[in-house]
């Protein structure tokens, strides 16, 4: 199995990383962008001035808003937001080729139906076969080169290798899993959880707090992991721990400058207020919410959040739910 050219479907700030990465690689790459004027600009300037500003794109990098055109490529990257990975699929069908791997590049539930993106996938592209990507990756220092390491689950382990090969590139640095629910689950439920982190940093709750908050976090992370139909094993890699401490760890992440902005007492309103960028943890909390009710698993941390994002209870609220919680054994 060798791939030579990779489509990019989705240039915000991540499609847009990855198709640098994708370069990186030697794969001859054309990203996608559904604002035809934003592929002008990027063609003219060198540069996504709209979702990833201050970095020079690689020359060799293609552009295009018609996704046709990625029609001819031997692997696709899927790096929508969440909630519009399946009308973007739907769009893409008529051009899909048979057999071509589409690697799930997005973090996130689906609202309503409580799917994840493999699911959205298998009901959108029935043939594709899947692999997911995810782990501890800014997009802007990806996009500059700097260094990290993230998870490729995939569940043929031959494609599996031969798309670790292929995506592999200097400072990028995959690793095989065979692991999909459990990858998912951890890119999608540390979003959630980053708000947490946030609020509590924006609440001055000091480094305790912090480290406790990302510990029980990880603890909740891997109960509805389990529960989804995932490995604890892989939840404890790039695509759960790895992405959880970045995210909580870093003003950088959306989600948690969402909860540091909610922690110093703006509103869900203000707080998304002219916001370009996708906070996946705001999108994606009342599905989690859901899951986990109809799999009977407790997340509290999670729960609290989405209660919060809801305007069922408030910032005060959510630290004293947390708090007064009967004492109990310490386990996952
Ligand atoms: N930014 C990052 O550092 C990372 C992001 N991700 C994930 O990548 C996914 C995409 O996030 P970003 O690239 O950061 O997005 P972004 O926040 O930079 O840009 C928003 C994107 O949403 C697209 N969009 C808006 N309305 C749309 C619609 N109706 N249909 C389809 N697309 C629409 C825009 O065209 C743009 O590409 C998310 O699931 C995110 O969690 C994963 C790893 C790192
Ligand atoms: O997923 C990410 C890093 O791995 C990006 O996090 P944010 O979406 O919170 O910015």
């Amino acid at each position: 199995m060798e791939f030579r050219t990779a489509g990019v479907i989705g240039a915000g700030a991540w499609g847009t990383a990855l198709a640098q990465v994708c370069v990186r690689a030697g794969l001859d790459t054309t990203l996608q962008a559904r604002e035809q004027q934003l592929v002008e600009t990027m063609r003219a300037t060198r540069a996504n001035d709209l979702y990833l500003p201050g970095v020079p794109l690689a020359d060799e990098l293609k552009f295009t808003a018609d996704l046709a055109d990625l029609g001819v490529c031997d692997v696709i990257l899927a790096v929508p937001p969440a909630q519009h990975m399946r009308a973007t699929l739907t769009a893409f069908a008529p051009h899909y080729r048979a057999g071509v791997p589409v690697v799930l590049c997005s973090k996130g539930v689906e609202r309503g139906t409580m799917k994840l993106m493999t699911e959205v996938l298998a009901e959108t592209l029935p043939d594709a076969p899947a692999a997911v990507l995810s782990g501890p990756s800014f997009a802007g220092e990806v996009s500059r080169g700097l260094p990290t390491a993230v998870t490729l689950a995939c569940a043929d382990q031959a494609l599996g290798e031969a798309l670790l090969n292929t995506l592999s590139a200097p400072g990028f640095r995959p690793y095989l899993a065979t692991d999909l629910v459990g990858a998912e689950a951890g890119g999608a439920l540390k979003n959630v959880l980053a708000i947490a982190c946030g609020i509590s940093e924006g609440r001055q709750l000091g480094r305790s707090a912090h480290a406790a908050l990302i510990t029980r976090g990880f603890a909740e992370m891997t109960r509805l992991a389990v529960a989804m139909g995932g490995q604890a094993e892989t939840v404890a890699g790039l695509c759960g721990l790895g992405d959880l401490v970045l995210t909580c760890s870093s003003p950088q992440s959306r989600n948690m400058s969402l909860g540091l902005a909610l922690g110093q007492g703006q509103t869900v309103e203000q707080a998304l207020a002219g916001k370009r960028s996708v906070a996946e943890g705001y999108e994606s909390a009342p599905a989690v919410r859901e899951l986990a009710a109809r799999l009977g698993v407790e997340i509290p941390i999670s729960e609290g959040v989405a209660a919060l994002l809801a305007g069922e209870i408030d910032v005060d609220g959510l630290i004293d739910g947390l708090l007064s919680r009967p004492l109990k054994a310490e386990r996952v």
